[in-house]
């Protein structure tokens, strides 16, 4: 599904913020990535998202190379992926379905076909009473799963988070996990970016550990970035 080869970034005045990481991600693998803030959590997300693009190296999704990818080509491989974030820009004058329906409208979808997508991945979160709210009266961690219905309504195999229970209390943050394993049960890749370990408390994943850009580790349990 992913993979990344010796892959480094460096910003402009020459600081590496991602120093030759490699790793893949399996189709239908969930991981986690995390690492003290500044570690290059962020920067491995936008690469893959080709928000920003590797100074050496190579990533992959699927198979293609993404230094091989122009401009033009860069939103149909961006449809494969659903990007997740801390805080989601939601429509406050528009409900829900609207909010979530977004992609969908961009891509020329409408009527049934439309409302049966934005409808399964309301179910999908756990809001499909909230349907016709508008957000503002939604509690924060249902705003949140507004957000994470959106970046699935296209059904992409592979979904990026990039620390998405960052403002929740820990309950909220389980729901959003339970949110994302259910995704990953049904073959979706999942890779989220934290550095909130409390999250791995509950369950053993893969997790990814970026220390000043290297990878430092890459098990099923955490060690590493304190060292
Ligand atoms: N556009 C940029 N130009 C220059 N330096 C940058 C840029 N973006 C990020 N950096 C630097 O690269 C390093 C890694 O940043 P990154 O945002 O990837 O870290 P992070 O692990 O996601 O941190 P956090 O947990 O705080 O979000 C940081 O030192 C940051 O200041």
């Amino acid at each position: 599904m992913l993979r990344f080869e010796q892959v480094t970034k460096s910003y402009s005045g020459g600081f590496v913020a991602l120093d030759r990481v490699s790793f893949h991600l399996e189709k239908g693998e969930m991981a986690f990535l995390t690492g003290h803030s500044g570690a290059g959590k962020s920067t491995l997300l936008k690469l893959i998202s080709l928000i920003e693009r590797p100074t050496t190296g190579k990533v992959f999704i699927n198979g293609v190379d993404l230094s091989r990818v122009n401009r033009g080509q860069v939103p149909y491989v961006r449809r494969d992926i659903g990007m997740i974030f801390q805080n989601h820009k939601l429509l406050m004058n528009h409900s829900v379905f609207d909010n979530v329906a977004l992609p969908l409208v961009i891509e020329g979808f409408s009527g049934k076909d439309m409302t049966k997508r934005v409808h399964a991945a309301l179910d999908k979160v756990g809001l499909l009473d909230k349907v016709r709210c508008l957000p503002h009266t939604l509690s924060g961690g249902e705003q949140q799963r507004v957000g994470i219905a959106r970046a699935v309504v296209n059904r992409p195999p592979l979904l990026l988070a990039d620390e998405p229970t960052g403002n929740l209390d820990p309950d909220l943050s389980k729901d959003i996990m339970n949110v994302f394993e259910a995704f990953n049960q049904v073959g979706v890749s999942v890779l989220i970016a934290s550095h909130d370990l409390s999250l791995l408390a509950r369950m053993r994943y893969r997790t990814l550990t970026l220390k000043n850009g290297r990878m430092i580790n890459d098990g099923l349990t955490y060690s590493g970035a304190d060292e």
